[in-house]
């Protein structure tokens, strides 16, 4: 077997990105394209990567099969061909590369709206055909009309700066746009969408399709909008009611449209839209480009090799990204936060509701966020398994199992430079841990309230036990009569007389029978042993 990286090229992406994943020893890259379901399960066997563009679906299927699977590279933007939630439940990156094929998508709608508005594809078709007719090709001029463009990010941006180059006015609507942005592109931002493209005579369509976005342009809200607009959809299918379009486009309601994108790509012979009058249709081909596929798949086989073999996470569209330099920054907060999460699970109540982590100190100004994923998997790698949670999956799973996750920022300065807080609490019982660093050198500083100090490593005994003479003396008589050496002893009480916390750095795991054996010892109210590696 090899220990080898095998990585799954389904979809066409440029050679320079291949070339860039085979010159990596430690990849075996395979290239396999027009997959159908059952094929591609079967081909995603084994394979530590899977690149794609928008041709084949990554199903829930495809995912399961895939066992060994660690990250999607989709070369483009729309990720709406991957089962998200399925990659995210089974621990696996989905990353694309946004930005890439801006401009060429960018030009391609701006040409879908050129053509749109001069006929081209129908003039185009009469002259080969062998006729001169200049009297059915009349147009109209961009200059002075009206644009809506609806989805104001990448591409509806560079969109509209040819459009006013064209001497457009151009209207936005995108919910998410700040109105600096909206008055920096020189466009005028409407609150809301029938306002929008009411006077529009040409609308374009820039955003992801959503349960928020689909059918945003349905037969009611075409209804309203001027007679005589022109749609370019080069976006999303499912954006436009397609449907309601074509009855549109018969009646004349809609004077023209141009498609790129289709409600089922590729579209079926009796889809009614294709058989609408003035209409342009290309087969999603904005990010057809040399320039944005040597863009994207470079990109994108930059990306996968970096996840593979250092953990990078850029543009991932299921965790936070995490580039080299802030992994350094995060990196041992990251795996003692697993290890907080390891130790809490271990004397955690039962049935626990809620996990709270509060960061004070200099972590407090940290994006914490990958920090809190790591400590989520820690303490889920008891009850789900070490091997079925990890940074990606660790906040679903917490979700699944009706877990309440919040985390905060405490104020102003503490005892501590750096301080990681978890408590969990099932409503009635809480626990809690607390962590900082010495030096840069990680140590438990306070289980449940008590000060103690230890290095999260090895063994772990935590002994609740009544705060009287012997104690110690037992318990290193009970462990040595069983040859496990005591590294490191911290001892605290509240009061003298009252209850002790014993925490034991053990070099050895101590057996299920000597954990009994120190539990007979008169005094001792409770034993935890943690194992931390
Ligand atoms: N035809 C193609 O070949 C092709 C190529 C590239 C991208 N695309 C598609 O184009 C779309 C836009 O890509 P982008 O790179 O500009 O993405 P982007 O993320 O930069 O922009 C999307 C914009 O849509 C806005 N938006 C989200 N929900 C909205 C809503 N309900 N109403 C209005 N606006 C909303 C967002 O605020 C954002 O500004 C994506 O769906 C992408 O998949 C198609
Ligand atoms: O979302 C995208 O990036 C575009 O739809 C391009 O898709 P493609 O890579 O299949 O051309």
């Amino acid at each position: 077997m090899s220990d080898k990286h095998r990585i799954l090229v389904a979809d066409p992406i440029s050679q320079t990105g291949i070339d860039l994943l085979q010159a990596e020893p430690s990849f075996e890259v395979e290239v396999k394209l027009g997959l159908k379901e059952a094929e591609f399960c079967e081909a995603a066997k084994g394979v530590s990567a899977i690149v794609v563009r928008s041709g084949v679906k990554v199903t829930a299927k495809v995912l399961e099969a895939a066992d060994k699977l660690k990250v999607v590279g989709r070369a483009g933007v729309g990720v709406d061909n991957i089962d998200i939630p399925a990659a995210s439940k089974r621990g696996v990156v989905v990353m694309n590369t946004p930005g890439g094929n801006t401009v060429s998508t960018a030009e391609h709608a701006f040409a879908l709206m050129s053509s749109l508005a001069r006929k081209i594809p129908q003039a185009h078709a009469t002259v080969i055909a062998g006729r001169w007719d200049r009297k059915h090709f009349q147009g109209t001029e961009l200059n002075h009309k009206v644009l809506a463009v609806l989805g104001m990010g990448r591409i509806g941006a560079e969109f509209a700066k040819r459009a006013k180059a064209f001497g457009m006015t151009v209207i936005a609507y995108d919910p998410y746009l700040s109105a600096n942005r909206a008055q920096l592109l020189g466009v005028e931002l409407r609150d809301n969408l029938d306002d929008a493209v009411k006077d529009a005579d040409f609308i374009t369509m820039h955003m992801p399709l959503t349960n928020e976005t689909k059918h945003m342009l349905n037969e009611t809200r075409m209804r309203k909008i001027k007679k005589g607009v022109r749609i370019i959809n080069c976006a999303r299918g499912g954006l436009v009611d397609d449907n309601a379009l074509a009855k549109l486009l018969e009646e004349g309601h809609v004077a023209g449209a141009a498609l790129d994108v289709f409600e089922v790509e590729p579209p079926p012979a009796d889809y009614p839209v294709l058989h609408a009058p003035n209409v342009v249709f290309t087969p999603h081909l904005g990010a057809s480009t040399g320039e944005a596929q040597e863009s994207v798949g470079i990109e994108i086989a930059e990306q996968v090799k970096d996840n593979l073999l250092h953990g990078t996470v850029v543009n991932a569209v299921n965790m936070p990204n995490v580039d080299p330099k802030t992994l350094a920054e995060i990196g041992p907060f990251l795996r003692f936060g697993e290890i907080l999460g390891r130790l809490i699970s271990q004397i955690a109540p039962q049935r626990v509701e809620k996990m709270r982590i509060n960061y004070s100190g200099k972590l407090g100004e940290l994006d914490t966020t990958l920090i809190s994923r790591g400590v989520l998997k820690g303490y889920l790698e008891k009850p789900i398994g070490a091997d079925q949670v990890n940074l990606i999956n660790a906040m679903s799973t917490a979700e699944n199992l009706g877990l309440k996750f919040t985390e905060s920022r405490l104020p102003g300065p503490t005892a501590f430079n750096d301080l990681i807080e978890v408590h969990v609490s099932n409503g009635e019982d809480t626990a809690v841990i607390s962590g900082s660093f010495f030096g840069g050198d990680p140590r438990i500083v306070k289980i449940n309230g008590r000060h103690v100090e230890a290095r999260p490593e090895g063994t772990l005994l935590l002994i609740e036990n009544d705060d009287r003479p012997g104690m110690i003396g037992a318990y290193g008589t009970i462990l040595g009569k069983n040859q496990v050496n005591i590294a490191n002893m911290s001892l605290s009480r509240n009061v003298e007389g009252g209850t002790a916390l014993t925490l034991l750095t053990l070099d050895s795991v101590p057996t299920e029978a000597v954990i009994k054996e120190l539990e007979q010892i008169p005094g001792v109210i409770k034993i935890y042993s943690m194992v931390l590696e």
